[in-house]
Parts: C-alpha cells; sequence; structure tokens
C-alpha cells in the first residue's frame, strides 16, 4: 500500500472498525479520570508503614507499572519492583504493598500471585475493571481502584500510571504529582490533535514515522524514563501493526547488541531502529544514543527518534507512548491489518485453558 493511503480517511472508516483512532484520541480524558478517581481513593493507615511495593502486571499493565517505578525512582523512599510470573518472591511479605494491576482482573500470572500475597497477610490493593480480581477485592474488603472500562487493555494505560503515583503520594513515599498531571493532560490533547488522522502525511510528524517503518522489524530503544515508553511502542507495534519489534534499554544493550548488527548480511533492509529521547536523559545517556546510532548507520539500519514534550518526566514520558501509539496504528493502516484483534494471545489463553 502506498503512503497516500494514509491520507485517504475511508482506510480508517474500513480498517478500524472498533474505533481504536477515537480510543487514543481519548487517552488525556483518561489519564483525568484515572488520576481523579485515584485521588478520591482511600487507603487503610497501616500502608502508611510497608517497606516495599511490588506491582503485579502483565503487557500493558506491566509497561504501565514499569513507567510509575522510573518516574518516582529519584525520589521514592521505598523500592518499587514489577514482578510478572507465577510464583511471589520470598521476600513477600506482611510489610510489602502488593498492588495488582490488571484491566480485566483475570490475568492468571497476576492473580496467581495476588493469592499468594494474601496468604502471607501483605497489604493489597487492586487496579482492575473486573475479573478475579474484582471479586477477591469484594469478597474481602481489599482496597482499591475497579473502574469501568469495555474497550481492549492496552488502550487503558492511564489506569496503570496515574492511580500507583496518586497512592504513593498518599502513603507518604513520593511528592505530590498534581502539577505534573495536570501539565500532562494539556500536552497529550495537544499531541492527540496534532497527530490525528485528519492531517495529511506531509504535516503529520506520526504518519511520517509510520510511512518509514512500513515493511520493517523495529527496534525501540529506551533509557530511564524512555524504557518503558520504548517497551509500550514495541507492544503496540507487535498487537496493533502486526510485525516484529523489540525494545533495548540504554546502556545495557551498549554492553552487547551493538557487537550484533553485522550478520546476518544486508539484514539493515529488514531492521528498522527508533529513539525515544526527552530532555530528562543525562549527557552521557545522550552521548551513548549518539554513538549506538552511528554503530546502527554503519550497520545501513535507518534510525529515528521521538522526543517527549513537556517540563516534567511524566509528561515527556507520556507523550511519547501517545506518539508512538499513533505510529502503531498509522502502521497498521499502512500493513492493512485491523489493529484490534489480537488473535494469538486469544489462541495462547485458551490453549492455556484447555491444558
Ligand atoms: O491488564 P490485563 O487485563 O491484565 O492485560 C494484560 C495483557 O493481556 C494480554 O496479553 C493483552 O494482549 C495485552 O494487551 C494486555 O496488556
Amino acid at each position: 500500500m502506498d503512503i497516500r493511503n494514509l491520507d485517504d480517511l475511508n482506510i480508517y472508516t474500513k480498517l478500524d472498525p472498533n474505533h481504536m483512532l477515537d480510543e487514543l484520541r481519548r487517552m488525556p480524558s483518561l489519564c483525568k479520570q484515572a488520576w481523579e478517581t485515584a485521588e478520591a481513593l482511600n487507603l487503610p493507615e497501616d500502608y502508611r508503614a510497608v517497606k516495599q511495593v511490588v506491582i503485579l502486571g502483565m503487557g500493558t499493565s506491566g509497561v504501565a507499572a514499569q513507567l510509575a517505578e522510573r518516574i518516582v525512582r529519584d525520589e521514592c523512599k521505598i523500592p518499587i519492583y514489577l514482578h510478572q510470573d507465577y510464583l511471589l518472591p520470598a521476600y513477600v511479605s506482611a510489610d510489602t504493598l502488593v498492588i495488582a494491576s490488571s484491566s480485566s482482573g483475570s490475568t492468571e500470572e497476576v492473580v496467581s500471585c495476588f493469592n499468594q500475597a494474601a496468604s502471607r497477610q501483605a497489604k493489597l490493593l487492586v487496579l482492575t475493571t473486573g475479573g478475579e480480581l474484582k471479586e477477591m477485592a469484594a469478597g474481602h474488603n481489599i482496597p482499591g481502584l475497579v473502574y469501568d472500562y469495555t474497550y481492549r487493555p492496552s488502550t487503558a494505560i492511564a489506569y496503570g500510571v496515574l492511580p500507583v503515583l496518586s497512592i504513593l503520594h498518599k502513603l507518604g513515599f513520593i511528592p505530590n504529582k498534581s502539577a505534573e498531571v495536570s501539565e500532562s493532560l494539556i500536552v497529550l490533547s495537544q499531541i492527540a490533535e496534532r497527530l490525528s488522522e485528519k492531517y495529511q502525511t506531509s504535516n503529520n510528524p506520526a504518519k511520517q514515522l509510520a510511512d518509514k517503518l512500513e515493511g520493517r522489524a523495529v527496534m525501540a530503544f529506551g533509557s530511564g524514563v524512555t524504557f518503558p515508553a520504548a517497551r509500550r511502542f514495541k507492544t503496540q507495534l507487535n498487537e496493533n501493526a502486526k510485525c516484529f519489534a523489540f525494545a533495548e534499554e540504554i546502556p545495557e544493550m551498549n554492553h552487547n547488541s551493538v557487537v550484533g548488527y553485522q550478520l546476518p548480511q544486508n539484514s539493515g533492509r529488514y531492521w528498522a531502529a527508533v529513539m525515544f529521547k526527552t530532555t530528562f536523559l543525562s549527557k552521557r545517556i545522550h552521548q551513548r544514543m549518539k554513538i549506538t546510532t552511528d554503530i546502527l548507520h554503519q550497520a545501513k539500519i535507518p534510525v529515528f527518534s521521538i522526543d517527549g514534550y513537556g517540563f516534567s518526566p511524566l509528561c515527556q514520558a507520556l507523550s511519547l507512548i501517545l506518539q508512538g501509539d499513533f505510529v502503531s496504528l498509522y502502521l497498521a493502516f499502512l500493513n492493512g491489518v485491523d489493529p484490534y484483534p489480537i488473535d494469538a494471545v486469544d489462541y495462547f489463553k485458551q490453549e492455556l485453558a484447555e491444558s
């Protein structure tokens, strides 16, 4: 398909029957809703005494938890760990706050660990719309944010990030993030408008990047607060555009991956790289991104970048996520695929349920 198709508004009605573009545009209002609902939440007093926080979350909920952790890493008084497996680590005890973050409330790894956390008398909290988590919360008087959301879990990312920030502040572990949230709402609305499908490719950076990525597998690179945005981009390219994509973190990948771009020969034809940047990355990390770009260019791999907007790390990270989400949808339309169905994931869940 050629690029002019992205400027043909009819393709969105044809390939987007579930209105995923509309859902993207709702991200600022979803953030507002997630923040305000979390701010109204009452938490038990003894939750303030926990010594660490463990967040259980897979897929989008995992990316969201990682983003929250990266945002507060330099100021949070206690450690926050993201856990993505069936068995809970041995250190989880009555001194741990365990947050089960799952939009559907039925993701089995999360439910499994949450049950173990309950039997260890950990302090519990849920972020969900339903499923087993909602039932557990209702049955055992577990505090949490039970929200209404009927759309695909991947678009509910706001509910995995902002409530965590609100909860950490309520418990006294980080400063108030209201100002950063307000800034983010404004910037996200501007991006949602600016990258909308009504803007032609010549005037729409998200369509331009989708055009450049068409037909290639994508490596997404990030560091610090931008790494979760790179991971988010990778997951959205997989689920929406149905294409190969991977995410790597700088500086770790500078110690190994950079050696591996020589073979197979001519692989530069099939790959593209995208760097997720913000002004909050250190000078050293910017230097590393530049040297990484040079090495990729030597292997004839094209390198593009997405820059964060706004003054706060939260705003910059969310703005990167929204920009990447638009690119993933435009790439889906270029690829001629409906971004909504995730057949392989559904197949996986069905096979596991039957075994
Ligand atoms: O947030 P949850 O409902 O637990 O969903 C976790 C993940 O489940 C599936 O694997 C979906 O493909 C992802 O998009 C989703 O993020």
